[in-house]
C-alpha cells in the first residue's frame, strides 16, 4: 500500500511584513504540494487567531504546522502547540517585519529557500520559555525599550517598515526610567534597579547578533542579560558595546545562564514575549528543555550579512528582509 502524504497545515498572517504572502500563496502552495506535502491552510483574522489555529491543527492530527508570517505569529503558533502532548514539527516561512527567530535558526528569507527547508524536514528539538501561562521561544524582557516591538502599529511597519521602529525608539530615549526588580534563580538572588532585564534562549534579537554570545536554543538554559541602573550616556554606550558583543565584562550589565527565574517588581512592569506583548510582573519563566521541533537549515548555507554595526540607529532596529538579504540569494 502507498505511504499516505504528510499533511501540513499553513497558518499564515495576510497582514505581515509588506503583505507578501497575499502574493505569494499560490507558488508557495505549489512548491510544498510538489514536494510531497499535502498543504491546506489557515488565513489568520486578527490577534490572537493563529494560537487557536496552531491547537486546532495539533488537535487534527496535522504532521506538520507551518507559521508563515512575523516573529508576532510564530509567538501566536507556538502558544497554540507547545501546551499539548503531541507536538507535530513545526516549519517557519519569516515572512514578517522582524524575523529574529528565523534569523536565529538561519531559515533563508526568500521564500523558496524557506519552503525547501521544510521539505527536507531536518527538525532540531528547541527548548521553549514558560512564563505564567504563556510561552516564548527567542526572548521575554521588561523595563527600557523593552515595548518598543509592540507599541509600533502595524499598518505603518507595512507603510514604512523598519522606519516605524526608529522614529519610536527617538522618541522613547529621554523617558529612559529604572525599574525596581527581585531576581531568584536557583543560583542566586538580586535585588538591583535595573534599566531592563532579558530573558533569552537564542542569540538573536532586535537586531543584535552577540547580545548572549554562549546562548543556545538546545541546552535547557535561559541566558539572562541584566543592565543596572545607569545615565543616558551610559545606557548609549553599553548598546554600542552590546551591538559588537563586549558587553558582557561592562560593570553596568549582569549575565548569568539558569533554566528558571522568578523576577517581582513594586513597580508596574510589562513584559515583551518575542515582541509581543506578554502581561506584566510578577513572573516565574520556566525553560523547557527541547519542547518544539523545528526544521532547520542542515546544510548550514544559509549567512545573514550583517548591517553596519555601529550605527546607532541600529539600536531600535529588528533585522528585517527588507535590508537583510541573504549572501547566498
Ligand atoms: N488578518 C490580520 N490583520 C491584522 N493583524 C493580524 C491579522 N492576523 C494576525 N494579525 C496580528 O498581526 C501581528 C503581527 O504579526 P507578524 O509578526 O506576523 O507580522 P509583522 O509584520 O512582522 O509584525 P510584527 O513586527 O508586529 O511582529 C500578530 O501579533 C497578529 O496578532
Amino acid at each position: 500500500m502507498a505511504e499516505r502524504a504528510k499533511r501540513a497545515r499553513l497558518i499564515y498572517n495576510p497582514s505581515s511584513g509588506r503583505e507578501e504572502m497575499k502574493k505569494r500563496l499560490p507558488e508557495i502552495l505549489q512548491r510544498l504540494e510538489r514536494g510531497g506535502l499535502e498543504t491546506s491552510t489557515h488565513a489568520t483574522i486578527g490577534e490572537g487567531d493563529a494560537t487557536l489555529a496552531a491547537a486546532d491543527a495539533v488537535a487534527r492530527g496535522f504532521d506538520i504546522v507551518i507559521a508563515a508570517g512575523g516573529d508576532g505569529t510564530l509567538y501566536e503558533v507556538i502558544n497554540g502547540m507547545a501546551e499539548k502532548e503531541n507536538r507535530p514539527p513545526l516549519g517557519i516561512l519569516p515572512l514578517g517585519t522582524t524575523n529574529d527567530f528565523a534569523r536565529a535558526l538561519n531559515i533563508p528569507r526568500n521564500w523558496e529557500g524557506a519552503v525547501d527547508v521544510i521539505l527536507r524536514q531536518h527538525a532540531r528539538p528547541i527548548d521553549v520559555g514558560k512564563v505564567n501561562q504563556r510561552y516564548f521561544i527567542n526572548i521575554a524582557g521588561g523595563g527600557s525599550m523593552t515595548e518598543l516591538t509592540y507599541e509600533v502599529p502595524s499598518k505603518l511597519k507595512t507603510m514604512i517598515g523598519q522606519m516605524a521602529y526608529y522614529m519610536k525608539g527617538l522618541e522613547k530615549l529621554p523617558r529612559l526610567r529604572p525599574i525596581e526588580v527581585y531576581i531568584r534563580t536557583p543560583e542566586v538572588e538580586l535585588h538591583e534597579e535595573v534599566m531592563l532585564f532579558l530573558i533569552s534562549n537564542s542569540n538573536s534579537v532586535g537586531g543584535f547578533e552577540r547580545l548572549a554570545p554562549d546562548a543556545s536554543l538546545s541546552d535547557g538554559l535561559f541566558d539572562v542579560l541584566i543592565l543596572r541602573k545607569c545615565n543616558l550616556a551610559e545606557f548609549i554606550r553599553v548598546v554600542s558595546l552590546a551591538l559588537r558583543g563586549e558587553h558582557l565584562n561592562d560593570s553596568h550589565v549582569i549575565y548569568l545562564q539558569t533554566k528558571h527565574i522568578q523576577v517581582t517588581s513594586p513597580d508596574y512592569v510589562q513584559l515583551n514575549l518575542d515582541g509581543e506583548f506578554g502581561g506584566t510582573l510578577p513572573c516565574i519563566f520556566t525553560n523547557l528543555p527541547q519542547h518544539l521541533n523545528i526544521f532547520v537549515d542542515e546544510t548550514g548555507q544559509t549567512t545573514y550579512k550583517n548591517n553596519n554595526p555601529l550605527n546607532l540607529m541600529n539600536l531600535w532596529k529588528p533585522k528585517t528582509g527588507d535590508d537583510n538579504e541573504h549572501e547566498n540569494e
